[in-house]
């Protein structure tokens, strides 16, 4: 797929741009603090209605107005689409070819993208709520039924944690409700359990295969999914559900004392591991960051098994981060088949020599030239 157009008003320190994205690699210039990042963060809000580096949607718009709107045009394998989000303090509206979607669930996976940006050291090093956003977004854009699961589950959990405390305040041992919040949550958390486990086992595939080749075979790369419920690698659902419901009972004393929900996906992890040794523990700062991009590399993949298309690269600062080589295999391993975004400080930083169908695009103050 490709993203022919994008036009943006009061997003960020954009009043108003429009940008022609026709070609393959798109490298975007400029100083620090001009706008470079919040061009390829408007492109990630566009497929994911999030941004990659907030929680906050109200920091998207430009402070001071009321709104922004972010309009885009994708070229996909079988027709192209119009895409339009606004983002208020009210909310967020969402348009394909015209239409208002009912549910963002329905408009995110319209356009795929792929971003691989500085701060993805942290799924590697970071705390495991990072890794968990990671799963959700990544499987998310592929299975929108897994959003709609995940905000129930969500819900239900608020409640149920409600509950806790306020039965851990009145001292209330007899938990009457108990049950019946375990089953919900047990319910939609089963439901989740088992579309992270899919993911993570085709993501472990492709990215054992990248890694091996960035590494010269040197390195072997696993990814494991760690789940609070023991039971994980079950696939038979009335089987998972039982040892959900089981491992609520085994912890129930514990969370009537804590006045918290203690299992479930809520409280799940990723574990990375390079030739047996968990990464986040003795991996060096250059496996680190050897993991993080194989993951990225292995979900571009993985979206393309998936959605019958490849998604869209955006690269935030990166190229320059990696060596000459691993740039030459990032470039190559993509080169007209994915459409790329890039940002730089500085445009000798990347080998152009490498690049076909590259078109150059200045920036400064939210102005792009
Ligand atoms: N809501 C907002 N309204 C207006 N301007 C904003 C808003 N949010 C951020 N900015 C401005 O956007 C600019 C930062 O843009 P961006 O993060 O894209 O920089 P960049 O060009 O990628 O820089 P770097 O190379 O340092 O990463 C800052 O000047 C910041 O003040």
């Amino acid at each position: 797929m490709q993203l022919k157009k994008l036009s943006l008003q009061n997003y960020r320190n954009y009043d108003e741009v429009f940008f022609e994205t026709g070609h393959m690699v798109n490298i975007i210039v400029g100083p620090n603090a001009q706008g470079k990042t919040n061009l390829l963060e408007a492109i990630f809000v566009l497929a994911l209605t999030k941004s990659h580096r907030t929680h906050q949607d109200k920091e998207l718009i430009q402070w001071n107005a009321p709104n922004t709107l972010l309009h885009g045009e994708v070229d996909k394998k079988y027709g192209s689409c119009q895409l339009d989000l606004t983002i208020s303090q009210q909310g967020k509206k969402a348009k394909i070819n015209g239409l208002e979607q009912r549910k963002l669930s329905n408009f995110i996976g319209s356009l795929n993208v792929v971003m691989f940006a500085p701060e993805d050291l942290e799924i590697v090093k970071g705390s495991p709520s990072v890794r968990r956003r990671f799963l959700d977004m990544e499987i998310g854009q592929v299975h929108p039924a897994y959003l709609y699961d995940l905000s129930q589950y969500q819900k239900i959990l608020v409640q149920r944690n409600n509950y806790l405390k306020q039965l851990f305040t009145t001292r209330d041992t007899k938990a009457a409700l108990l049950e019946v919040w375990n089953e919900q949550l047990a319910q939609f958390g089963i439901k989740i359990i088992k579309k992270r486990q899919s993911f993570i086992k085709k993501l472990q595939m492709w990215a054992e295969k990248i890694h091996s080749g960035i590494t010269g075979g040197n390195e072997q790369i696993e990814i494991q999914y760690a789940c609070s419920f023991d039971q994980a690698a079950v696939q038979d659902e009335s089987v998972l559900f039982d040892q959900f419901m089981i491992k609520l009972s085994h912890v129930k004393e514990q969370e009537l004392r804590r006045g918290v929900s203690l299992i479930g996906p809520h409280r799940d992890d990723l574990l990375f591991f390079i030739n047996g040794k968990e990464v986040q523990t003795f991996g060096s700062q250059g496996q680190q960051r050897t993991t993080a991009l194989s993951l990225k590399l292995a979900e571009i993949e993985l979206i393309r098994e998936e959605v019958g298309e490849y998604p869209i690269l955006l690269l935030d600062d990166v190229l320059s981060e990696l060596d000459r080589s691993r740039q030459t295999q990032l470039i190559e391993t993509f080169q007209n088949k994915v459409q790329t975004f890039i940002t730089t400080t500085g445009i000798e930083s990347i080998d152009l020599s490498k690049l076909e169908d590259a078109s150059v695009i200045h920036v400064q103050n939210g102005r792009l030239t």
